[in-house]
């Protein structure tokens, strides 16, 4: 049964089991979609392709989070896969982070229960003994980005549309610190600073100067890309490798899981302001009016 802080997930979000399909791929392996994410198995070289689809802009909704965090529990517990492709099945969006909605206009117990999901896919992610490599063919702002960034390895599609970075600031609200100590890890102290007060998105080319991503492809390599580093990292042996990310991630990690109840306080006081919930429905707006 899947748990998420020792409750069962299925009936806190209202997804019902039955919305799941499993059926078994060509090559044998156990097939599990949701409504919402894609899982494409290929059991003889153990990677599972996890594509987001919550269109239009694979915003992480609690439902879209809830069902992403039961899929990566059921890879996790199964033998047959040692590595992850996550990627997009939204034309040009890889994600476009924390859904709004979600933190606008709801109660103080919405906001907790979206924010213990929140972190909980960041722990599943980041804590994962499988191989993780991001084939980020689209847009990846603030939440999207974070996702990325749990990853082991980044691949970004060139397209100039195709920015990616934690952007919180210029929405009014500020990355919480684990988002933070992620992108230290990632690109370093000086940059991650620059970045993260001025809500850089960095096109493909930036992205990768910077150390945001490691390799940028053409649109049309991204899964052979991902394919391919995969294979050079499913090439190490899985305890070393697990022991060493373990030994470089952890103390991230604890971090947060030392602080969870106390980080869930502070974003529910913090985005429940009434400023905050203004600068949010401001920028929903503005999105929303972009197209007119
Ligand atoms: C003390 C401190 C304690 C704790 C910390 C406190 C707070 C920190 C909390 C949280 C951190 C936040 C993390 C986040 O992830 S916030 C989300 C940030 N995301 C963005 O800024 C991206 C916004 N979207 C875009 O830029 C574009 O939509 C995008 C480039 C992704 C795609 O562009 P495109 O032109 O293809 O589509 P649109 O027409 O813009 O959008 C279509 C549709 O989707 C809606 N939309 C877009 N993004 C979101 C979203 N993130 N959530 C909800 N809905 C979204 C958009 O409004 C359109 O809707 P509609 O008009 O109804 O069709």
């Amino acid at each position: 049964m899947a748990l998420l802080a020792g409750r069962t997930v299925l009936l806190r979000a209202g997804v019902r089991l039955g919305a799941e399909a499993a059926t078994r791929g060509g090559n044998g392996a156990r097939r599990f979609a949701s409504h919402r994410v894609l899982v494409e198995p290929d059991a003889a070289a153990g990677i599972a392709t996890i594509k987001l689809k919550n269109p239009p802009v694979n915003s992480l909704s609690l439902e879209f989070l809830t069902e992403l965090i039961i899929c990566l529990e059921k890879l996790e517990n199964d033998k047959t896969f040692r590595g992850i492709i996550l990627t997009s099945d939204c034309p040009g969006i890889f994600s476009a982070g924390l859904d709004l909605r979600e933190m606008c206009g709801k109660n103080p117990a919405h906001y907790a229960e979206y924010w213990r999901a929140v972190q909980e896919i960041w722990l599943k992610l980041y804590l994962s003994n499988m191989v993780l490599v991001a084939a980020i063919n689209g847009a990846s702002p603030a939440g999207g980005c974070l996702m990325a960034l749990t990853c082991d390895y980044r691949v970004l599609a060139d397209n100039p549309r195709y920015r990616i970075g934690l952007n919180e600031t210029l929405l009014g609200i500020i990355a919480p610190f684990w988002f933070k100590d992620n992108l230290v890890n990632t690109i370093g102290h000086r940059a991650a600073d620059r970045a993260l007060q001025l809500g850089l998105l960095f096109p493909p080319t930036e992205a990768l100067q910077v150390g945001m991503v490691d390799q940028v492809v053409p649109e049309d390599q991204i899964h052979s890309t991902a394919l391919s580093v995969m294979s050079q990292w499913l090439a190490i042996p899985d305890h070393a490798r697990q022991l060493t990310k373990s030994m470089m991630r952890k103390a991230t990690a604890d971090h947060l899981i030392k602080q969870r109840e106390a980080d869930i306080q502070n974003f529910v006081s913090f985005i429940s302001k009434d400023s905050i919930q203004k600068s949010l429905q401001v920028y929903l707006e503005k999105l929303k009016q972009k197209k007119h």
